[in-house]
């Protein structure tokens, strides 16, 4: 049997980043940045003010205190959004607002609270020294600075940052489109009628739910029917519209398992027998530049495989690395057994222990048809292929499904 870590590399050596595109900012969220970004305005902008209050010149309120206030005359106002602000004649204060545009003549802001807020004249209480809230051209980002590199994940900050230096399109590797192909004649749509020996297709929800926190842009493709030509047909045409198809189901040696029997007969894809529990039977091909990957109908084999093979093979069309799930050494807080020769991933529940190390409990059921355990877990177990019991209270490396940070220091500091 070939080893998972072979048939990810086989994968991860077929799979290629995205080409760059310049997409509307609007839809980058979540997106690799492809080239690097250099600011073509400064931030800020122009000179502003960092306070409500009047602009003044340090010198005029230099003796000012509580009880004796530097009465000043109000010579005008200078709102956000102002163009062209008046200068401030000295023994003069101009109200000014917060990120206003900070005027000739001044050289400091009194915060309105040191004030008595007077808009004919003001009684200033306190000094200001001479800059203070001033918000100066070019402090943080001067035109011409690099304020993005490429490969950044553009995330709530960066994509306000890119707002603000005003790009519109940045250049992104786009989220992969993926298709996702349930098969199997005893399937029944969620919400439809189950009848005697059918079962609700639940693989393609998930595996698009999966794919979405993958980052991909997912979509179901509903009404496939068990029948070889059609089956080939609906995946054919797809394939121009997709960056990447998952099929679930149809992969073992049943009789009816028309997803191997199609692509075995194209010469496309190559089914494989991976060391594995759950996800044994696997195929994964190229056709037409679209990767497929074919995992096994069994809805956790379905998950788990997908976590394993799919979810890094995404993660790097989107110009990434590595699956994103930091990897932690858990204590097993009960015994379990592992088959020989295949590397197994229960589903545990990884928590806090009282001395402050990670425990991790079984989620339930280890069938590959126990989709309610794996629901209940936050974290795959990792057992290696040479390990066939291990004993309550042993180290264990645990992947953990709840969070994806993308930096590492993150990873190590939110458990
Ligand atoms: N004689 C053998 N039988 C099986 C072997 C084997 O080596 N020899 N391998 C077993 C293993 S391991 C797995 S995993 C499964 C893989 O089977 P298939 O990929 O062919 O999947 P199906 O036969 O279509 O279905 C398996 C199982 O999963 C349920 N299923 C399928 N699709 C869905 C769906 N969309 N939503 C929910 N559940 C689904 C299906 O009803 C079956 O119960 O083969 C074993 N057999
Ligand atoms: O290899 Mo299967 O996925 O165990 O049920």
């Amino acid at each position: 049997m070939k080893t998972v870590d072979e048939h990810i590399s086989d994968i991860l050596g077929a799979v290629a980043v995205l080409p760059a595109r310049r997409l509307p900012l609007p839809t980058v969220h979540g997106c690799v940045l492809a080239a690097n970004v250099r600011a073509t305005i400064a931030l800020p902008g122009f000179d502003n003010s960092a306070m409500d209050g009047y602009a003044v010149r340090a010198a005029d309120v230099a003796t000012a205190s509580e009880d004796a206030p530097v009465r000043l005359p109000v010579a005008g106002e200078i709102a956000a959004g102002a163009a062209l602000p008046p200068e401030v004649a000295p023994g003069t204060a101009v109200r000014i607002m917060t990120g206003a545009p900070f005027p000739p003549g001044a050289d400091t802001v009194v915060q309105v609270e040191w004030t008595d807020g007077g808009t004919e004249t003001v009684a200033v209480h306190r000094p200001a020294e001479r800059g203070l809230h001033i918000r100066r051209k070019g402090e943080e980002v001067a035109i011409g600075d690099l304020v993005l590199t490429a490969g950044t994940m553009l995330g709530a900050a960066q994509i306000g940052l890119l707002a603000a230096v005003n790009v519109a399109n940045p250049p992104v590797h786009p989220r992969p489109r993926l298709a996702v192909l349930s098969t199997g004649s005893e399937l029944v749509d969620v919400g439809g009628r189950v009848g005697p020996g059918q079962i609700v297709d639940s693989n393609s929800h998930a595996v698009v739910a999966a794919a979405r926190e993958a980052g991909a842009e997912a979509r179901r493709l509903t009404g496939v029917p068990d029948d070889p030509e059609r089956f080939e047909e609906a995946l054919r045409s797809v394939l121009p519209e997709v960056d990447a198809i998952v099929t679930t189901g149809g992969v073992s040696v049943g009789a009816h398992d028309i997803v191997k029997e199609v692509l075995t007969a194209t010469g496309e894809v190559r089914f494989e027998r991976i060391a594995m529990q759950p996800g044994k039977p696997q195929g994964f091909g190229v056709i037409d530049g679209v990767p497929v990957f074919t995992l096994p109908g069994n809805p956790v084999s379905a998950l788990v495989s997908f976590e394993l093979f799919v979810r890094p093979a995404l993660r790097r069309m989107r110009g990434l690395t590595g699956s994103g799930r930091p990897r932690v050494t858990v204590t097993v807080a009960e015994a379990l057994r592992s088959p020989a020769g295949k590397r197994s991933f229960p589903r545990v529940r990884v928590t806090r222990g009282e001395d402050g190390g990670l425990l991790a409990y079984s989620a339930g059921g280890q069938g590959s048809h126990h989709l309610a355990a794996a629901a209940g877990a936050n974290a795959l177990l990792v057992v290696p292929e040479d390990v066939t019991e291990v004993e309550a209270g042993k180290p264990a490396t645990a992947i953990l499904l709840a969070a994806d940070p993308t930096d590492g220091d993150l990873a190590a500091a939110v458990l």
